[in-house]
C-alpha cells in the first residue's frame, strides 16, 4: 500500500523503495528513507531526536515542523497568545486526499481538523485554511504549506511567517551550507540583543556548524547545497525569502529552513510555500 493511513500518522512508500513518515500531530515528517543515484539503497536522510515525544504532547524534537504563523517568540500582536514557532506543530491534522500514487510521487494532503481550528481559534482570531502537501519522489521530498487568508472583507491583512523546520541528519563536524557568502544575517546566538539585531555579512563560502549556530540569512538565493564528504541534500525553496541555519550542539544537526518575514495576506489570497529536498551523490 503506498500510503499507509494509521491512527497517528501516514506513511508514504514509494515503489522504488524511498519512504516518509508523517505525524497528523503537527503535520510533521519525522523520517524520510531515501538512496541517491549511486547508493539506492534507502537511508534516514532526517534527524529526530530518540528523546523526541511522538506523542501529542509536545512539538517533535526533530524531522521537519511546521513552523506558522510565528517563527520564534511571537512578535506580531495578532500572535501574541501564540506559543514559539505558532500553532501549526503542536495541533492535530487531518488527511484529506492522496494526491498522488504513481512512480513520478506518491503524495498527500492533510489539513487542519475542526477540533483544531477550534482551539486554535481561541488563540488566533484571524479567519484562515491551511493545507499541507507531502510529496515522495524516487531521490526527493517536497513539502507546500498552502495558506489562505479567508476573511470576507478587505480588513485586515493577514501576517504571518512560516518556515519548514528541516533537521538534516549530516555529520556536524563535516557539513557545509551554500551559497550563503555577502548575505547578511543576523547571528542569534549573540549575548546581547543589541549583538543579535545587527546584521552581520557572511565571509564564508560554505557555512559550517562546529559550534552552536543560529543564524538568520535575509534575501537567500533559495537553492543551498547542504554537502559533506560522502554526500548531501540540496534544498530547493520558492516564495521563502530567507534561510536559517542552526546547530543546536549536543544533538548534532544542522537545520535549513525559509521563512517569509513580514509577509501578509489579504483578504481571500493564497500563498503557498515550498521546499524540495534532493539527496545528491
Ligand atoms: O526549541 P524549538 O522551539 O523547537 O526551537 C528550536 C530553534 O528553532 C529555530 O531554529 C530558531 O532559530 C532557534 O532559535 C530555536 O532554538
Amino acid at each position: 500500500m503506498p500510503v499507509d493511513i494509521q491512527s497517528d500518522r501516514v506513511i508514504l512508500k514509494h515503489p522504488k523503495g524511498p519512504s516518509a513518515e508523517i505525524l497528523f500531530y503537527g503535520a510533521s515528517v519525522i523520517s524520510w528513507k531515501s538512496g541517491s543515484v549511486t547508493s539506492p539503497e534507502p537511508v534516514e536522510r532526517l534527524f529526530t531526536s530518540a528523546k523526541a515525544a511522538l506523542d501529542g504532547s509536545k512539538p517533535v524534537r526533530g524531522g521537519i515542523p511546521v513552523v506558522f504563523p510565528c517563527f520564534g517568540p511571537p512578535t506580531h500582536p495578532d500572535h501574541a497568545k501564540l506559543p514559539q514557532h505558532g500553532f501549526a506543530r503542536n495541533n492535530v491534522w487531518t488527511y484529506n486526499a492522496t494526491v498522488m500514487d504513481n512512480e513520478a510521487g506518491v503524495s498527500v494532503r492533510l489539513i487542519l481538523g475542526p477540533n483544531a481550528y477550534a482551539s486554535i481559534k481561541e488563540q488566533y482570531a484571524h479567519p484562515f485554511e491551511l493545507a499541507y502537501v507531502v510529496t515522495l519522489a524516487e531521490h526527493e521530498l517536497c513539502t507546500n504549506l498552502h495558506v489562505q487568508n479567508t476573511a470576507l472583507s478587505t480588513t485586515p491583512a493577514m501576517e504571518f511567517q512560516a518556515l519548514f523546520h528541516n533537521y538534516i541528519r549530516a555529520p556536524a563536524n563535516d557539513v557545509r551550507v551554500s551559497p550563503l557568502l555577502g548575505l547578511s544575517y543576523y547571528d542569534k546566538t549573540e549575548a546581547t540583543e543589541e549583538a543579535r539585531t545587527t546584521a552581520k555579512k557572511e565571509t564564508r563560502e560554505g557555512v559550517d556548524v562546529l559550534k552552536f549556530t543560529d543564524s538568520v540569512y535575509e534575501d537567500a538565493p533559495g537553492r543551498y547545497e547542504v554537502l559533506w564528504g560522502t554526500g548531501g541534500i540540496e534544498v530547493v525553496t520558492k516564495n521563502l525569502k530567507d534561510v536559517v541555519v542552526w546547530n543546536p550542539q549536543a544533538e548534532a544537526g544542522s537545520k535549513i529552513g525559509d521563512m517569509e518575514a513580514g509577509g501578509w495576506l489579504e483578504a481571500g489570497e493564497k500563498w503557498i510555500g515550498q521546499q524540495v529536498l534532493k539527496v545528491k551523490l
